[in-house]
């Protein structure tokens, strides 16, 4: 049985390596009976669409060029994708071919839609046969078999019976987009982007569940990411506002390859096959997604006046003019938004029922709820005006506002309306994975917090995670009764249950709160990030995670224009991180950091007088919430050393945890076993620091636990260890739970700059990471 529709656009197919990726994306997404729709390879349309015109014009000498450039495209790709006897055979078939389509333009005989046929006949050939190659039990169709046309009009029926007759249920089915027959027989074709149109009609005739779109783009926009660097990807669009937009001059998805999907239950989704892991767009039925706003642009557009106009009007005038349209009502005249390049062509269909009211036009669309459009139809008409742009034409209606304007309206006109009209409002799906001593407040403060950041934003908690257990409410979670809530509704925590939770939430962000203190949980941020979701992390495990790991996740988060922040991570709420990088955004250049990165540590170093013995020192700092989840991570120094790491990452200096020299604060036995094991041994650290207590004082200093990451021209220096500091030194009298941070710089070189305070503390790190969120939502402004 046909499951699913997979459709791959000519960009997908462009060169051997990108047929190689594609295959790639069938062997793990399809299953037998599905089929594959391809479009011709690259801009083999567009060079067969050259092809017909100088044969129009009996160029003969440019016909050969063309026919040898399409020759050469197809064997490079035979020769780099085929092997053996199948290679043979396909370059024997594009011999034949191309002889064929020469001898028919010699003679005069060639027919448009036959030749154009024969890009994506060559495209699902090469591909069945590669997947053929890698042991995939595929078949190749050519539509002309699938869909037929009576005058125009699709035979649905037939077309239904067709596909049951020749699509294979055992086998993957590649099969040619764009083009189809009509009742004698002769090719037709579906128009541009017929592909897509191909694709949906088949799920329709096949009763898929899916079609799946594959394309250059990772989804639906809120305006084109290209001119946009805000523009939102929305998770899932209603099919309402998706046709709204086709027809309103958004290129991802054309009006006509939603209507086959009317009246079913036929998912379509759109995603990236140059980005497999990125998330797609779902267009879902009516009230299956909330309304979004977008903002469209249109270029060299008129408008017409129509006497008349019925739907079957706009049918014939998209598929002659192979465009979808768009037509409304505005005191008592129906008006259609026509490309003026077809213009004459639309004016003579309607044979004197059509007259141009305006020409010549640019402008913009925007969509958006319908009790938003009264509101934002103001504010972008004062926008515009306030960039001296006077719209020409101005139509307001049911879901959207048109703006037709005599200036093209450019990319930062674009972003200025974007950012006042599209990113108001929108929602923010907050995810907060750790309640231990520090998530515990940060959720007690969220209230005041979310009510603070709601003049731009909406904020809700949809989902408390626990190492074992999980409260996902898509709707939000009531914070001041979350306890209650969680203990009576908490499921068994599962990632793929998380993560699968995540995949369904319709807002237009999502933000992970990483307040635990696990390194599994942080190798889901990969996942989350495939997922769009931006990261706050208290946990620093993936902050200091081994090079290739860390920048590979970096690259996913600023390619999907995500944001990635963790100033709890070092110095707990202390600026370390924003100070750090506004002196390199003002031009210095930072050679050292010495100091104290430890809370535990300088608590434990600053108020051990020997009066109370170490190791109760330790666990009083435990149930004061300095201290990691297991003390002995900061006593290793081993927190200390990957606060160390993530500084150096922020100066660009590239080190693994391995390269920053420590000496423990413990001894090295007692890292080995369990809690309990060490507590069973306490002793042994007693000894220990009463030893280096003693050795310490004959050098009238004190023991305190420092770092050190030097930065020269060849050489990086970076440790961490204990070290015996005079009573006279500045680290000597450090307030008992304070970090301190020496930075030395280019301008600070004599007179270092230092940062003091509490480096751990539940409040302060809980409020560190609302100093996040808050940050988080202004560059999301
Ligand atoms: N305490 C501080 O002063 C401070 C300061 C800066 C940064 N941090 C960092 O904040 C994080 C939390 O510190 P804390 O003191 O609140 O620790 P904590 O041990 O009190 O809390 C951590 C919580 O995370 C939960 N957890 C563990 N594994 C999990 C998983 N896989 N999924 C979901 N939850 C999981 C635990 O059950 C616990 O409730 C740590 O990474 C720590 O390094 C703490
Ligand atoms: N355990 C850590 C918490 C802050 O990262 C410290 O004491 O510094």
């Amino acid at each position: 049985m046909t499951k699913n529709i997979h459709k791959f656009g000519g960009s997908s197919l462009s060169s051997a390596q990108r047929y190689k990726s594609v295959a790639g994306i069938i062997l793990e997404h399809t299953q037998p009976g599905d089929c594959v729709v391809v479009s011709a390879a690259g801009k083999t349309t567009d060079t067969l669409v050259k092809l017909w015109q100088s044969y129009q014009q009996q160029d003969t000498h440019v016909i050969a060029d063309i026919l040898l450039q399409l020759n050469n495209h197809q064997i490079d790709l035979i020769e780099q994708l085929l092997q053996a006897n199948t290679k043979r055979n396909a370059l024997k078939i594009l011999n034949e071919e191309l002889s064929t389509i020469t001898l028919l333009a010699q003679t005069g005989q060639l027919q448009e839609a036959q030749l154009l046929a024969h890009g994506e006949l060559w495209s699902a050939r090469v591909l069945a046969a590669y997947l053929q190659e890698l042991n995939v039990d595929a078949c190749v169709h050519d539509a002309r078999a699938l869909f037929t046309l009576n005058d125009g009009q699709l035979l649905h029926e037939q077309n239904t019976q067709q596909c049951a007759n020749l699509i294979a249920h055992n086998k993957i089915n590649v099969v040619t987009g764009f083009i189809a027959a009509n009742t004698a027989g002769d090719t037709v074709t579906l128009g541009r982007n017929g592909s897509d149109y191909s694709a949906t009609l088949l799920a329709n005739y096949c009763h898929a569940k899916q079609v799946c779109i594959w394309t250059d783009t990772q989804g639906v926009f809120s305006t084109d990411p290209r001119k946009v660097s805000k523009a939102i990807k929305y998770a899932k669009v209603c099919r309402g506002q998706a046709n709204l937009l086709a027809r309103l001059g958004n290129p991802v998805l054309h009006a006509k390859t939603l209507s086959p999907l009317k009246n079913t239950d036929i998912k379509l989704s759109v995603r990236s096959s140059f980005d497999v892991q990125a998330s797609s767009t779902d267009i879902v039925k009516e009230g299956s997604a909330k309304q979004k706003r977008f903002i469209t642009t249109l270029q060299n557009i008129d408008l017409l006046i129509v006497e008349n106009l019925s739907e079957g009007d706009i049918a014939h005038v998209s598929q002659l003019i192979q465009h979808s349209l768009h037509h409304f009502s505005q005191n008592g005249e129906t008006y259609l938004v026509v490309p003026a390049i077809s213009t004459h062509q639309v004016i003579s269909y309607f044979e004197g029922r059509a007259n141009i009211n305006e020409s010549s036009l640019h402008g913009c669309a925007v969509i958006a709820p319908e009790q938003d459009i009264s509101k934002l139809d103001l504010l972008a008409i004062n926008l515009l005006n306030s960039h001296a742009i006077e719209p020409r034409f101005a139509h307001q209606d049911s879901g959207y506002i048109l703006l037709l304007t005599d200036q093209v309206i450019d990319s930062d006109i674009l972003s200025i309306l974007h950012d006042k009209l599209i990113n108001k409002g929108q929602e923010i799906a907050l995810i907060v994975a750790g309640l231990g001593n520090v998530g515990e407040v940060f959720i007690e403060q969220l209230s005041t917090q979310v009510e603070r950041l709601s003049d731009d934003f909406s904020i809700k908690l949809v989902g408390l995670v626990r190492s074992q257990k999980m409260l996902f409410n898509p709707n939000g979670i009531g914070v001041s009764q979350w306890k209650t809530q969680f203990q009576l509704e908490a499921s068994d925590y599962q990632n793929q249950t998380l993560l699968n939770a995540i995949d369904e939430l319709d807002y237009e962000h999502k933000v992970i709160v990483d307040i635990t203190a696990s390194e599994k949980f942080s190798r889901l941020y990969p996942d989350f990030v495939e997922m769009d979701c931006h990261l706050i992390s208290a946990n620093k495990y993936a902050g200091t995670a081994p090079t290739n790991w860390y920048k590979a996740l970096r690259t996913s988060i600023s390619e999907r224009n995500l944001h990635w922040r963790y100033n709890t991570s070092v110095g707990a709420g202390l600026p370390i991180n924003f100070a750090l990088a506004d002196l390199q955004h003002s031009g210095d250049k930072i050679t050292r950091i010495e100091g104290v990165f430890s809370g535990t540590l300088s608590w434990l170093c600053s108020k051990y007088d020997g009066s109370i013995i170490f190791s109760d020192l330790v666990l009083e700092a435990q149930k004061m919430g300095f201290t990691e989840p297991d003390p002995r991570e900061d006593l290793s120094g081993r927190d200390m050393q990957r606060k160390l790491l993530i500084l150096a990452r922020e100066l660009g200096v590239e080190l693994n945890l391995e390269d920053i020299s420590l000496s423990a604060l413990m001894p090295d036995e007692l890292a080995q076993g369990s809690w309990d094991d060490f507590l069973s041994k306490k002793s042994q650290l007693d000894s220990f620091i009463q030893e280096h207590a003693k050795r310490a004082k004959a050098k009238n200093s004190v023991l305190r636990y420092t770092g050190l990451l030097e930065i020269a021209e060849n050489e990086v220096i970076a440790k961490v260890g204990i070290a015996y500091v005079l009573q006279s030194d500045v680290l000597a009298s450090l307030t008992p739970g304070d970090n301190i941070f020496v930075i030395n710089s280019k301008w600070y070189s004599d007179n270092a700059l230092v940062i003091q305070g509490p480096g751990a503390g539940k409040e302060v790190t809980a409020a560190g990471v609302h100093s996040d969120l808050y940050w988080l939502v202004q560059n999301l402004r």
